[in-house]
């Protein structure tokens, strides 16, 4: 396969502080190799995303697994052969995709790669750039049974990255450990200075958790033995001079269905206990961190190889039909380097390996209830994943259109936003295994790494972050001013890594007379930058306002055609109601008129003889009225004939 050898630490016998500056130039020279490069300060690289292919197992070759699905054609390039009755064979006769895919990666690795070869070819530069006071992170990714805690962890007899790194660092630090155990990592990058209190909890924490290792050793295999590796490996020396010491730390938790559990925390023994979940927040910078997680201090590669078998215990595993002892959920190591000088916390750097869980997806895993629920999660997680890698690639190829990445649905995305933003190196190691039977799932994997390897990180020479370490006391009071550790940071960059250029220099060897015309021409540069700034402010204030202008019209006119069409709809219901009004009204009156009518009908009959009645009434009432008549016309007479006698018939009174 021709994988390139190169031994860099075997040259023991040269200068300590020449031999670190040679690794760095040889690594820079073969990253330059790798896509990387600088631009105004800050080194743009895409992401290294490494291939390994694990070999078969007897039981795999047994079961007719190797029908030649994964072909390696050379460092880079690898070639996937769909086999008979995978689905995308099935696909591919329907018409649908092809049966043969290829895929570059920054390396491949074949299944003769031995670990020591894997780990000298790919992680050496983050582990370099660690001891230098930057970030650095790994995760190893694919489906279940893939390779990926062999990758990370291996075995006592093949340790893998994680062991190494940790065996690399201690050889890194020798004598120069910071034994006093007093500055302990504190949010995501800065340092908390302990009180003896705290120094002699954190050192019974320690033994806890060593005291409970020891039972396991003895029946557990571990797979880092705590054995130096160098000499079976590669031998370090110690790289910088100078009165620098080292404290790491280390932490090792699970994000397991979205919940995030420490796996030092001793009382996890007990089955009956529900773990505590532990809440993802941000530090004043906007970085995601764990909230009391716990953090031991680690001072050999022993002491760091019970930690990864306590928490490794504590890890939740649970049956797939994949295979029966596999881990459900993303692992995540993290170690944070201080590197302190007098006292003073230089950096903080970390350089977490995660371990993610199996990609495969719901229907083959054979998945229900709770293993469901936790394939949902681990896929939404990885979907998450995913979905940042493709936005930031995205929004890298169209700087114009920036669209959303959403690192903040999923802890594990949220907890390595920095990272994969470039506050440090990010690499990827893909797992696979040859299989027949896992060959769509593969696929899967492999068209996800394939736009993971082309997004481009722009890591800045000198993080700010790792330049101004924050140190506080109990509870979280800074000690020293930040801006005092970043003013002796920025004067350290300037004084060792960035000389002054040519210009600058000479500024000092200026006459008085053209200081002062440098100054004012800068002055009157600035005064105009400020006068453009103030102006094209001013447009966009005046844009904003014309513009809300036009909203409030617009909205005021639409406002006032609903009020004209309310109004007129309800013109209308009145005036059907008052013609409704009105037609009930007509129809009272019709049926009053006729309810009167009917009631003072009288029958003809009736009538007429009613009305002859009432003629006879009228004529009886008309002669008694003349009988009536007569008598009052004799009346005077019958009244003087009463009085005088008898008088002369038809004299008047
Ligand atoms: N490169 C390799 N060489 C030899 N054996 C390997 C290699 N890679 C993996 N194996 C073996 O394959 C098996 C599965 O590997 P491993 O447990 O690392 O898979 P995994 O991807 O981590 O699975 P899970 O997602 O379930 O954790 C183990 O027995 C491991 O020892």
């Amino acid at each position: 396969m021709g994988i390139k050898q190169i031994y860099l630490w075997r040259d023991t016998d040269s200068e300590p502080d020449s031999n670190y500056h040679k690794e760095r130039h040889i690594l820079q020279a073969e990253l330059s190799g790798k896509g990387s490069e600088k631009a105004g300060g800050a080194e743009q690289q895409t992401m290294s995303v490494y291939l390994r292919v694990r070999p078969f197992s007897k039981e795999e070759l047994s079961q007719d697994e190797d029908q030649n699905c994964v072909v390696i054609e050379n460092s880079q390039m690898v070639t996937l052969n769909a086999p008979k009755g995978s689905a995308t064979m099935k696909s591919s006769e329907k018409g649908i995709g092809l049966t043969v895919h290829k895929f570059s990666f920054s390396q491949v690795f074949g299944p003769e790669t031995t670990q020591a070869e894997l780990f000298d070819n790919t992680f050496r530069s983050q582990m370099l750039d660690f001891w230098d006071g930057k970030n650095a992170l790994i995760f190893s990714y694919g489906v279940t049974n893939a390779g990926k805690t062999f990758t990370i962890q291996g075995t006592p007899e093949e340790p893998g990255i994680l062991p190494r790194v940790l065996d690399a660092t201690f050889h890194h630090i020798g004598d120069r450990q910071y034994e006093g155990m007093d500055l302990k990592p504190y949010l995501r990058n800065d340092a908390q200075c302990l009180d003896p209190d705290q120094v002699d909890q954190e050192r019974w924490a320690k033994a806890a958790i060593f005291a409970s290792v020891k039972d396991v050793r003895t029946s557990d295999s571990s797979s880092c033995s705590g054995k130096s590796l160098s000499s079976s490996c590669l031998s370090y020396s110690q790289t910088e001079a100078g009165s620098s010491q080292f404290a790491l730390w280390a932490a090792f938790f699970e994000i397991y269905n979205e919940c995030v559990y420490d796996l030092l925390q001793p009382s996890l023994g007990s089955r009956s206990k529900k773990r505590a979940a532990l809440h993802v927040r941000e530090d004043g910078a906007g970085n995601a961190y764990v909230k009391d997680l716990r953090w031991i201090n680690i001072q050999t590669l022993d002491e760091a190889c019970k930690l990864l078998q306590f928490g490794n215990k504590n890890r939740s595993a649970a049956a797939t039909k994949m295979n029966h002892s596999s881990s459900r959920s993303h692992s995540i190591f993290t170690m944070k380097l201080l590197k302190t000088e007098g006292g003073t916390v230089r950096s903080v750097s970390e350089f977490s390996l995660c371990d993610l869980a199996g990609s495969e997806r719901c229907n083959k895993t054979k998945t229900f209830g709770q293993r469901l629920k936790e394939a949902g999660n681990i896929n939404n997680s990885l979907l998450i994943l995913g979905k940042c890698i493709t936005a930031l690639h995205n929004n890298q190829n169209n700087r114009m259109k920036n669209s959303y990445i959403p690192f903040r649905e999923s802890k594990l995305t949220k907890l390595f936003q920095a990272v994969l933003c470039g506050s440090g190196r990010a690499s990827m190691i893909v797992n696979i295994n040859q299989c027949a039977s896992t060959y769509d799932e593969t696929l899967h994997v492999m068209k996800f790494s394939a736009v993971a390897k082309q997004v481009v990180q722009v890591i800045p020479e000198k993080p700010l972050e790792s330049l101004a370490p924050c140190l506080v006391g109990r509870g979280g009071k800074p000690l020293v001013s930040t801006r005092m550790l970043e003013e002796q940071a920025l004067e350290n960059v300037l004084s060792e890594d960035e000389p002054l250029d040519e210009d600058e220099a000479n500024l000092y060897l200026l006459p008085q007379n053209e200081l002062v015309n440098l100054f004012e021409r800068l002055q009157t540069k600035l005064l105009a930058e400020r006068r453009r700034n103030m102006k094209q402010e001013m447009e966009i204030r005046k844009e904003m306002g014309d513009a809300m202008l036009q909203q409030l019209m617009e909205s005021e006119e639409l406002r006032r055609r609903q009020i004209e069409e309310l109004k007129e709809s309800h013109q209308e219901q009145l005036e059907n109601i008052f013609e409704m009004y009105k037609d009930a009204i007509k129809e009272h009156a019709y049926q009053s008129a006729m309810d009167t009518l009917e009631n003072q009908y009288v029958p003809l009959d009736e009538f007429l003889d009613e009305q002859q009645k009432v003629e006879v009434c009228h004529f009886t009432e008309l002669q008694a009225g003349v009988r009536v008549g007569d008598f009052i016309i004799q009346l005077p007479r019958r009244v003087y004939s009463f009085n005088n006698g008898p008088v002369m018939p038809h004299s008047s009174i």
